[in-house]
């Protein structure tokens, strides 16, 4: 049974119409970006897929939602939050713990954090935000991630890496992006969002140069 299902359904935000007559199904260990120009409703169809699974699903939203005072520890931390008992994770916010203090040490030199564990988000660049944001999902260890353009702010050698990295951790993926050439070298298959539809849905290694310029005519 598919994770995620649409049978030609219509998406909205407010009363406006984003998307309509969507139907598509998402197996639990696929790779799935979405691509399409800002504003065609990226955003809109991910939320839409979390809903249907929240339990399964690590999301990193565009909109980060990261504490701004707190170190990028505490921010990834938050990620495990809904795994302890209030008073565990009390303790571990006023003076954090050894072994989350590794684990999330670990994950965050993998993200390429090394040296910022306790910086404060707040003067972290955009960049090391994201990957901040990133390490948050990662932290919740779920079988699928829900991403929004993950990694728009990293050099393209960097966004390949830390997106390969997060990829590796989980079982299947959905990730809105803005960038093809990545969408094609770690993705099985591609939606193409245009005019309100779904203009494609297709293997990465089919993405044609005419579905491109079809897709950001
Ligand atoms: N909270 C909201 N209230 C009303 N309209 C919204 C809201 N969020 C998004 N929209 C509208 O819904 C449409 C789709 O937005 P969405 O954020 O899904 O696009 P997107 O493809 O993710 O864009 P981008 O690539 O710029 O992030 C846009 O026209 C946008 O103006």
């Amino acid at each position: 049974m598919p994770l995620f299902t649409l049978n030609r359904a219509t998406l909205r935000q407010g009363n406006e119409v984003v998307l309509q007559s969507v139907s598509l199904a998402i197996q639990a260990d696929e790779r799935v970006a979405i691509l399409g120009p800002s504003g065609v409703g990226k955003t809109t169809l991910l939320n839409h897929l979390y809903q249907q699974a929240p339990q399964q699903v690590a999301l990193c939203p565009q909109a980060q939602g990261l504490v701004e005072p707190l170190s990028v520890y505490h921010n990834i931390y938050m990620g495990e939050l809904n795994r302890h008992s209030s008073l565990y994770n009390l303790i571990n916010l006023l003076l954090p713990l050894p072994k989350p203090r590794r684990a999330i040490g670990e994950l965050a030199a993998s993200l390429g954090l090394d040296g910022k564990l306790m910086t404060p988000v707040a003067q972290l660049s955009g960049g090391q935000r994201q990957r901040t944001a990133l390490g948050r999902a990662l932290h919740q260890a779920k079988p699928t991630l829900v991403a929004d353009e993950p990694v728009s702010a990293l050099d393209p050698i960097q966004a390949k890496s830390v997106l390969q990295r997060a990829l590796e951790q989980h079982q299947g993926a959905v990730v809105a992006l803005h960038d093809v050439a990545l969408a094609r070298a770690c993705f099985d298959r591609v939606l193409g969002l245009s005019g309100g539809r779904l203009l494609f849905d297709k293997p990465a290694e089919t993405l044609s140069e005419a579905d491109l310029a079809q897709l950001y005519r």
